[in-house]
Protein backbone atom coordinates (compact mmCIF):
# COMPACT_ATOMS: atom_id res chain seq x y z
CA UNK A 1 0.00 0.00 0.00
CA UNK A 2 1.10 3.28 -0.95
CA UNK A 3 -1.48 5.45 1.12
CA UNK A 4 0.90 7.69 2.75
CA UNK A 5 4.06 8.68 1.62
CA UNK A 6 6.33 11.28 3.66
CA UNK A 7 8.80 13.47 3.10
CA UNK A 8 11.52 13.58 5.38
CA UNK A 9 14.49 16.09 5.64
CA UNK A 10 17.69 13.98 5.14
CA UNK A 11 19.46 16.18 7.52
CA UNK A 12 17.15 16.72 10.44
CA UNK A 13 18.32 13.52 12.29
CA UNK A 14 15.60 14.11 14.89
CA UNK A 15 12.48 14.01 12.07
CA UNK A 16 14.89 10.66 10.57
CA UNK A 17 13.98 9.29 14.47
CA UNK A 18 10.62 9.97 14.66
CA UNK A 19 9.96 8.84 11.22
CA UNK A 20 10.42 4.97 12.47
CA UNK A 21 7.03 5.57 14.92
CA UNK A 22 4.66 7.35 12.20
CA UNK A 23 2.30 5.40 10.44
CA UNK A 24 2.86 6.63 7.15
CA UNK A 25 3.10 3.67 4.57
CA UNK A 26 6.65 4.73 2.90
CA UNK A 27 9.07 7.67 3.56
CA UNK A 28 11.09 10.09 1.51
CA UNK A 29 14.68 10.51 3.18
CA UNK A 30 14.73 13.65 1.09
CA UNK A 31 18.06 14.78 0.03
CA UNK A 32 16.91 17.77 -2.65
CA UNK A 33 14.55 20.79 -1.66
CA UNK A 34 14.86 20.20 2.25
CA UNK A 35 18.31 19.96 2.43
CA UNK A 36 20.73 23.14 2.38
CA UNK A 37 23.95 22.87 0.03
CA UNK A 38 25.81 23.19 2.74
CA UNK A 39 24.27 20.25 4.40
CA UNK A 40 23.79 17.99 1.16
CA UNK A 41 26.95 16.15 1.75
CA UNK A 42 26.32 14.98 5.54
CA UNK A 43 22.86 14.12 4.77
CA UNK A 44 23.91 11.75 1.96
CA UNK A 45 25.45 9.84 4.65
CA UNK A 46 22.97 10.03 7.14
CA UNK A 47 20.33 9.40 4.72
CA UNK A 48 21.78 6.48 3.51
CA UNK A 49 23.14 5.06 6.88
CA UNK A 50 19.29 5.60 7.99
CA UNK A 51 17.40 3.43 4.78
CA UNK A 52 20.22 0.66 5.35
CA UNK A 53 19.66 0.53 8.91
CA UNK A 54 16.57 -1.95 8.74
CA UNK A 55 15.11 -0.17 11.44
CA UNK A 56 11.88 1.64 9.58
CA UNK A 57 9.89 -2.33 9.73
CA UNK A 58 7.17 -2.52 6.99
CA UNK A 59 7.66 1.11 6.13
CA UNK A 60 8.58 1.11 2.13
CA UNK A 61 12.41 3.58 2.52
CA UNK A 62 13.08 5.77 -0.37
CA UNK A 63 15.42 7.92 -1.19
CA UNK A 64 14.95 11.27 -2.92
CA UNK A 65 18.72 12.19 -4.94
CA UNK A 66 19.33 15.48 -6.75
CA UNK A 67 18.24 15.91 -9.81
CA UNK A 68 20.17 15.64 -13.23
CA UNK A 69 22.59 18.58 -13.86
CA UNK A 70 23.45 19.29 -10.03
CA UNK A 71 26.69 18.48 -8.71
CA UNK A 72 25.15 15.90 -6.10
CA UNK A 73 23.24 13.41 -8.58
CA UNK A 74 25.71 11.15 -9.63
CA UNK A 75 27.69 10.95 -5.91
CA UNK A 76 23.82 10.42 -4.39
CA UNK A 77 22.70 7.68 -6.76
CA UNK A 78 26.25 5.94 -6.43
CA UNK A 79 25.30 6.08 -2.49
CA UNK A 80 21.55 5.10 -2.76
CA UNK A 81 22.82 2.01 -4.95
CA UNK A 82 25.12 0.88 -2.31
CA UNK A 83 22.91 1.54 0.16
CA UNK A 84 20.07 -0.67 -1.16
CA UNK A 85 16.81 1.39 -0.89
CA UNK A 86 13.21 -0.30 -1.32
CA UNK A 87 13.31 2.71 -4.24
CA UNK A 88 15.44 5.63 -5.23
CA UNK A 89 12.92 8.42 -6.16
CA UNK A 90 14.65 11.21 -8.86
CA UNK A 91 13.59 14.49 -8.98
CA UNK A 92 12.72 16.15 -12.65
CA UNK A 93 12.11 13.39 -15.15
CA UNK A 94 11.69 14.88 -18.25
CA UNK A 95 12.33 11.57 -20.62
CA UNK A 96 12.96 8.28 -21.70
CA UNK A 97 16.60 9.00 -21.38
CA UNK A 98 16.47 9.90 -18.17
CA UNK A 99 15.02 6.59 -17.08
CA UNK A 100 17.42 4.96 -19.20
CA UNK A 101 20.56 6.85 -17.53
CA UNK A 102 19.03 6.47 -13.85
CA UNK A 103 18.64 2.58 -14.78
CA UNK A 104 22.69 1.85 -16.07
CA UNK A 105 23.56 4.58 -12.75
CA UNK A 106 21.50 1.83 -10.33
CA UNK A 107 23.79 -1.35 -12.15
CA UNK A 108 26.52 0.62 -11.80
CA UNK A 109 26.29 0.94 -8.04
CA UNK A 110 25.99 -2.76 -7.85
CA UNK A 111 22.45 -1.91 -6.11
CA UNK A 112 20.18 -5.21 -5.52
CA UNK A 113 16.85 -5.99 -7.81
CA UNK A 114 14.54 -4.84 -5.11
CA UNK A 115 15.59 -0.72 -5.70
CA UNK A 116 13.12 0.12 -8.14
CA UNK A 117 12.97 3.90 -9.61
CA UNK A 118 10.14 6.42 -8.60
CA UNK A 119 10.72 9.26 -11.21
CA UNK A 120 9.23 12.79 -10.20
CA UNK A 121 7.28 14.02 -12.91
CA UNK A 122 7.05 18.08 -12.02
CA UNK A 123 7.41 20.22 -15.08
CA UNK A 124 5.93 20.56 -18.52
CA UNK A 125 7.75 18.59 -20.64
CA UNK A 126 7.61 15.73 -18.28
CA UNK A 127 3.79 15.98 -18.67
CA UNK A 128 4.12 16.15 -22.24
CA UNK A 129 6.64 12.92 -21.88
CA UNK A 130 4.45 11.32 -18.92
CA UNK A 131 3.88 7.92 -20.92
CA UNK A 132 7.88 7.96 -22.30
CA UNK A 133 8.65 8.08 -18.94
CA UNK A 134 6.60 5.99 -17.43
CA UNK A 135 7.09 2.69 -19.62
CA UNK A 136 10.95 3.36 -20.48
CA UNK A 137 11.96 0.39 -17.78
CA UNK A 138 10.36 -2.26 -15.70
CA UNK A 139 12.50 -0.83 -12.99
CA UNK A 140 10.12 2.08 -12.56
CA UNK A 141 7.39 0.96 -10.54
CA UNK A 142 5.90 4.80 -9.64
CA UNK A 143 5.36 8.34 -10.68
CA UNK A 144 5.89 10.71 -8.20
CA UNK A 145 3.90 14.62 -8.91
CA UNK A 146 5.20 17.49 -8.03
CA UNK A 147 2.88 20.17 -8.00
CA UNK A 148 4.56 23.27 -6.18
CA UNK A 149 7.87 22.45 -9.22
CA UNK A 150 4.70 22.12 -11.97
CA UNK A 151 2.89 25.56 -10.56
CA UNK A 152 6.22 27.19 -10.49
CA UNK A 153 6.87 26.22 -14.19
CA UNK A 154 3.24 26.90 -15.15
CA UNK A 155 3.46 30.22 -13.28
CA UNK A 156 -0.06 28.69 -12.09
CA UNK A 157 -1.55 29.37 -8.52
CA UNK A 158 -2.29 27.46 -6.01
CA UNK A 159 -6.24 26.96 -5.06
CA UNK A 160 -8.64 24.78 -4.03
CA UNK A 161 -9.49 22.85 -6.88
CA UNK A 162 -6.14 22.78 -7.76
CA UNK A 163 -8.09 23.61 -11.50
CA UNK A 164 -4.50 25.05 -12.99
CA UNK A 165 -3.25 21.81 -12.25
CA UNK A 166 -5.49 19.68 -13.32
CA UNK A 167 -4.36 18.80 -17.24
CA UNK A 168 -0.98 17.72 -15.74
CA UNK A 169 -2.56 15.59 -13.10
CA UNK A 170 -4.64 13.52 -15.46
CA UNK A 171 -1.94 13.84 -18.27
CA UNK A 172 0.13 11.69 -15.28
CA UNK A 173 -2.61 9.31 -14.00
CA UNK A 174 -3.43 8.12 -17.68
CA UNK A 175 0.30 7.77 -18.65
CA UNK A 176 0.88 5.53 -15.26
CA UNK A 177 -2.34 3.37 -15.64
CA UNK A 178 -1.63 2.48 -19.22
CA UNK A 179 1.83 1.32 -18.32
CA UNK A 180 0.71 -0.28 -15.32
CA UNK A 181 2.74 2.10 -12.74
CA UNK A 182 1.15 3.23 -9.69
CA UNK A 183 1.10 7.16 -9.31
CA UNK A 184 1.85 9.83 -5.66
CA UNK A 185 -0.32 12.69 -5.56
CA UNK A 186 1.77 15.63 -4.82
CA UNK A 187 2.20 17.66 -1.57
CA UNK A 188 -0.37 20.21 0.41
CA UNK A 189 1.35 22.79 1.52
CA UNK A 190 -0.49 24.62 4.54
CA UNK A 191 -0.26 22.10 7.02
CA UNK A 192 -1.92 24.04 9.75
CA UNK A 193 -5.04 23.50 7.10
CA UNK A 194 -7.13 20.09 8.14
CA UNK A 195 -10.02 20.98 5.90
CA UNK A 196 -7.98 21.50 2.92
CA UNK A 197 -5.92 19.32 3.14
CA UNK A 198 -8.69 16.50 3.13
CA UNK A 199 -10.23 18.14 0.40
CA UNK A 200 -7.27 17.81 -1.94
CA UNK A 201 -6.78 13.91 -0.31
CA UNK A 202 -10.29 13.35 -1.58
CA UNK A 203 -9.76 14.69 -4.89
CA UNK A 204 -6.33 13.01 -5.43
CA UNK A 205 -8.38 9.68 -4.17
CA UNK A 206 -11.16 10.72 -6.48
CA UNK A 207 -9.29 10.98 -9.29
CA UNK A 208 -7.39 7.54 -8.97
CA UNK A 209 -3.80 8.20 -7.28
CA UNK A 210 -2.77 5.77 -4.97
CA UNK A 211 -1.71 7.81 -2.52
CA UNK A 212 -0.74 11.06 -1.60
CA UNK A 213 2.98 12.77 -1.03
CA UNK A 214 2.92 14.22 2.79
CA UNK A 215 5.30 16.71 4.32
CA UNK A 216 3.89 16.63 7.95
CA UNK A 217 2.91 13.60 10.29
CA UNK A 218 -0.17 16.01 10.78
CA UNK A 219 -1.31 14.41 7.28
CA UNK A 220 -0.61 10.69 7.67
CA UNK A 221 -3.89 9.74 9.69
CA UNK A 222 -6.45 11.88 7.64
CA UNK A 223 -4.27 10.87 4.58
CA UNK A 224 -4.52 6.66 5.57
CA UNK A 225 -8.34 7.04 6.23
CA UNK A 226 -9.21 8.77 2.83
CA UNK A 227 -7.43 6.34 0.12
CA UNK A 228 -8.47 3.46 2.69
CA UNK A 229 -11.77 2.23 1.18
CA UNK A 230 -14.56 3.33 3.45
CA UNK A 231 -17.07 1.50 5.37
CA UNK A 232 -19.36 2.24 3.17
CA UNK A 233 -17.47 1.50 -0.01
CA UNK A 234 -16.79 -1.94 1.30
CA UNK A 235 -20.65 -2.78 2.17
CA UNK A 236 -21.81 -1.13 -1.12
CA UNK A 237 -18.44 -3.82 -3.01
CA UNK A 238 -19.77 -6.59 -0.63
CA UNK A 239 -23.48 -6.42 -2.34
CA UNK A 240 -22.96 -5.95 -6.29
CA UNK A 241 -20.54 -8.71 -5.90
CA UNK A 242 -23.07 -10.83 -4.30
CA UNK A 243 -26.35 -9.46 -6.58
CA UNK A 244 -23.88 -10.41 -9.48
CA UNK A 245 -23.22 -13.98 -9.11
CA UNK A 246 -26.30 -14.61 -7.61
CA UNK A 247 -28.34 -13.36 -10.78
CA UNK A 248 -26.38 -15.74 -12.88
CA UNK A 249 -26.72 -12.74 -16.07
CA UNK A 250 -24.33 -10.01 -17.58
CA UNK A 251 -26.16 -7.20 -16.17
CA UNK A 252 -28.13 -6.65 -12.88
CA UNK A 253 -29.11 -3.50 -10.63
CA UNK A 254 -28.28 -2.29 -7.13
CA UNK A 255 -29.47 0.48 -5.92
CA UNK A 256 -31.24 1.51 -9.07
CA UNK A 257 -27.61 1.74 -10.91
CA UNK A 258 -26.41 -0.89 -13.61
CA UNK A 259 -23.82 -2.87 -12.29
CA UNK A 260 -21.38 -5.53 -15.14
CA UNK A 261 -18.73 -7.36 -14.56
CA UNK A 262 -16.75 -4.39 -15.12
CA UNK A 263 -18.23 -2.95 -12.20
CA UNK A 264 -17.78 -6.53 -10.24
CA UNK A 265 -14.17 -6.48 -10.80
CA UNK A 266 -13.55 -2.71 -9.36
CA UNK A 267 -15.74 -4.04 -5.94
CA UNK A 268 -12.81 -7.07 -6.39
CA UNK A 269 -10.10 -4.73 -6.13
CA UNK A 270 -11.40 -2.42 -3.19
CA UNK A 271 -12.15 -5.79 -1.68
CA UNK A 272 -8.42 -6.56 -1.95
CA UNK A 273 -7.40 -3.72 -0.58
CA UNK A 274 -9.56 -3.46 2.36
CA UNK A 275 -8.62 -7.16 3.01
CA UNK A 276 -4.51 -6.43 2.58
CA UNK A 277 -5.13 -3.10 5.18
CA UNK A 278 -6.80 -5.28 7.61
C1 LIG B 1 6.71 21.85 7.04
C2 LIG B 1 7.69 21.78 8.18
C3 LIG B 1 8.88 22.72 7.94
C4 LIG B 1 6.98 22.19 9.49
O1 LIG B 1 7.93 22.15 10.50
P1 LIG B 1 7.57 22.44 12.02
O2 LIG B 1 6.76 23.70 12.14
O3 LIG B 1 8.85 22.35 12.80
O4 LIG B 1 6.64 21.20 12.40
P2 LIG B 1 6.09 20.82 13.80
O5 LIG B 1 6.69 21.65 14.87
O6 LIG B 1 4.63 20.78 13.73
O7 LIG B 1 6.64 19.32 13.97
C5 LIG B 1 6.15 18.48 14.95
C6 LIG B 1 7.02 17.27 15.10
O8 LIG B 1 6.99 16.51 13.88
C7 LIG B 1 8.32 16.39 13.37
N1 LIG B 1 8.24 16.51 11.92
C8 LIG B 1 7.84 17.57 11.21
N2 LIG B 1 7.86 17.30 9.91
C9 LIG B 1 8.32 16.05 9.80
C10 LIG B 1 8.55 15.20 8.69
N3 LIG B 1 8.35 15.63 7.43
N4 LIG B 1 8.97 13.95 8.94
C11 LIG B 1 9.19 13.51 10.21
N5 LIG B 1 8.98 14.26 11.30
C12 LIG B 1 8.55 15.51 11.09
C13 LIG B 1 9.12 17.51 14.00
O9 LIG B 1 10.48 17.16 14.02
C14 LIG B 1 8.48 17.57 15.36
O10 LIG B 1 8.96 16.48 16.13
P3 LIG B 1 9.12 16.59 17.70
O11 LIG B 1 10.05 17.74 17.93
O12 LIG B 1 9.67 15.27 18.11
O13 LIG B 1 7.74 16.85 18.25
C15 LIG B 1 8.23 20.34 8.39
O14 LIG B 1 7.12 19.53 8.65
C16 LIG B 1 9.06 19.80 7.27
O15 LIG B 1 10.24 20.09 7.17
N6 LIG B 1 8.44 19.00 6.40
C17 LIG B 1 9.10 18.35 5.30
C18 LIG B 1 9.51 19.33 4.23
C19 LIG B 1 10.10 18.63 3.06
O16 LIG B 1 10.55 17.50 3.16
N7 LIG B 1 10.07 19.28 1.89
C20 LIG B 1 10.57 18.71 0.66
C21 LIG B 1 9.59 17.77 0.06
S1 LIG B 1 8.19 18.49 -0.65
C22 LIG B 1 8.65 18.68 -2.29
O17 LIG B 1 9.79 18.89 -2.55
C23 LIG B 1 7.59 18.50 -3.28
C24 LIG B 1 7.93 18.41 -4.77
O18 LIG B 1 9.23 18.34 -5.14
C25 LIG B 1 7.18 19.46 -5.51
O19 LIG B 1 7.74 20.08 -6.43
O20 LIG B 1 5.98 19.62 -5.21
MG1 LIG C 1 9.80 19.46 -6.80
Amino acid sequence: MRRSVLYMPGANERALEKAKTLAADALILDLEDAVAPDSKVEARKRVCEAAASGEYGKREITIRVNGFGTQWHADDLRAAAEAGPDAVVVPKVNSAAEVHAIERALEAGGAPDKTTIWAMVETPIAMLHAHDIASASDRLSVLVMGTNDLAKELHADHIPGRAPLLGGLSLCLLAARAAGKDILDGVFNDVKNAEGFEAECLQGKQFGFDGKTLIHPGQIDPCNRIFAPSPEEIEYSRRIIEAFESAGRGVVTVDGRMIENLHVESARRILAIAEALD
